[in-house]
């Protein structure tokens, strides 16, 4: 196998603000922090970067993205989903199990590994499945994945709720033996037959069948006294609901172990999209309401809601651009995350650079367990980052996106803020919207 992606040369990194804070040189050797100060010099040959003052932040750990490889390649490729995680400032990504065939054992979760480290853009973590074939009856290899090459460290059937309790309390039971993260995408799936949007005034004047908020909230409950009982963790997928909210308050009270998620897009966009029919707006959990989107806000702020995670989810066109109900659910996120991120949490004034360092970077990275992502900016750190200038504003245009697919809902809205480069132990993976393969 080959080695893990280093920088091998020197990069200045000029004029940047750490976490918002006064401007400073970062000069990076190799792999590492080398000199933090202001006016460095450039040794010999050193790439320089001039940060005009943009925000320097820890690279962003997504906890959540769909990569479609092996199996739906036409919709994302692990390449072509990694060049749109180093646009978004992402250096390390958790590769969802729902691919065909399943990620449920070992030769795909240590080929999936195999292959981001060949790409070497970010690093690529695959989550193994929690049952065989997601099918929710018998667990999956756990084990054989934890011990393989890449180490598997979560796991989840998203797409589809573990929805057995008796399957659930084992999967926890056996996490919690081998050290692993099972995260789980609460749908009870008796409450959501048919469904294709939030149940609620705007589903029923649509004709569209509904998902009640009782269906995920109902799920992180239960799941929450399962991983009581087995004295295991929970991580819950894409939090949709203010209900979904007090649940964790209460179980963490309770000293439950139970970490939460919330996607970009289940912080900024609301039911009232759905008015167009558009297949684009179809998504799992669906877009909700605004004393949703208010109460997960005020959550990611508090903490009580750990962290984002893009839940990007590519689909080709023949699968959005369709009728409602036929539309696949899932939308990209991974190249739009930070600039929302910035829309709905920075500018309101819920969270400063050093919350957004948290929940893009640090707390996901505690959450699973990685030991070289979510670090300080600090000499001797690795030189893991990305730089975000928050003032230069962008179009999204599908078409200019690095992701092989095209179904972002933010087509034509102005993004506030830009990732300007993003560098992965190193080595610069992408530079003013350049992916460097
Ligand atoms: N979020 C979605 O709507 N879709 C995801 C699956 C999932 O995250 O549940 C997908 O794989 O397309
Ligand atoms: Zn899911
Ligand atoms: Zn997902």
């Amino acid at each position: 196998m080959s080695d893990p992606v280093i920088g091998s040369g020197a990069v200045l990194v000029r004029r940047v603000r750490p976490y918002g804070e006064d401007e400073v040189d970062v000069l990076v050797l190799g792999e590492t922090i080398a000199e933090i100060g202001a006016g460095l010099t450039a040794p010999e040959g050193a790439e320089i970067i001039d940060g005009r003052g943009a925000v320097l932040l820890p690279g962003f750990v997504d906890l959540h993205t769909h990569l479609r490889e092996p199996g739906r390649e036409d919709t994302e490729t692990i390449a072509t989903g990694s060049a749109a995680a180093a646009r978004g400032g992402y250096t390390a990504v958790f590769a969802m199990a729902n691919t065909d065939p399943v990620a449920d054992n070992a030769t795909i979760t240590d080929n999936v590994y195999r292959t981001g480290r060949e790409v070497g853009l970010v690093d690529v973590h695959p989550v193994g499945a929690v049952t065989v074939g997601l099918k929710g009856r018998q667990l999956a290899e756990m084990g054989m994945m934890a011990a393989g090459a890449a180490k598997v460290k979560m796991f989840s059937d998203d797409g589809i709720c573990v929805d057995d309790p008796l399957v659930m309390r084992r999967a926890l039971e056996y996490a919690t033996g081998l050290g692993v993260l099972i995260a789980q995408h609460a749908e009870e799936p008796r409450l959501t037959v048919g469904a294709v949007a939030h149940e609620g005034p705007t589903a029923a004047r649509l004709g569209l069948a509904g998902w009640p908020r009782a269906a995920e909230e109902s799920i992180v409950a239960r799941d929450a006294l399962l991983a009581r009982d087995a004295g295991a963790r929970i991580h819950i997928c894409h939090a949709s609901t203010a209900g979904t909210v007090e649940l964790v308050k209460w179980a963490r009270a309770q000293g439950i172990s139970i970490t939460a998620e919330v996607t970009p897009h289940h912080l900024l966009l609301t039911d009232e999209r759905l008015n167009t029919y558009d297949g684009v707006n179809r998504v799992n959990p669906p877009l909700r309401e605004e004393s949703d989107t208010a109460a997960l806000r005020a959550a990611l702020a508090e903490g009580v809601i750990d962290c984002v995670a893009t839940d990007h989810a590519p689909h080709a066109m023949q699968d959005k651009c369709c009728e409602f109900s036929v539309a696949r659910p899932g939308m990209l996120g991974l190249e739009t995350a930070l600039p929302i991120i910035v829309d709905t949490m920075v500018v309101p004034g819920l969270l400063d650079w050093r919350g957004v360092a948290r929940v893009m970077s640090e707390r996901p990275a505690q959450i699973v367990g990685l030991p070289d992502q979510g670090r300080p900016i600090a000499v001797g750190e690795p030189a893991t980052l990305a730089l975000v200038d928050p003032d230069r504003a962008w179009e999204v245009v599908p078409d200019d996106l690095a992701s092989r697919s095209r179904n972002t809902p933010y087509q034509g809205m102005t993004m506030p803020a830009t990732i300007t480069a993003t560098l992965l132990r190193g080595r610069i993976t992408q530079l003013d919207g350049q992916v460097r393969w």
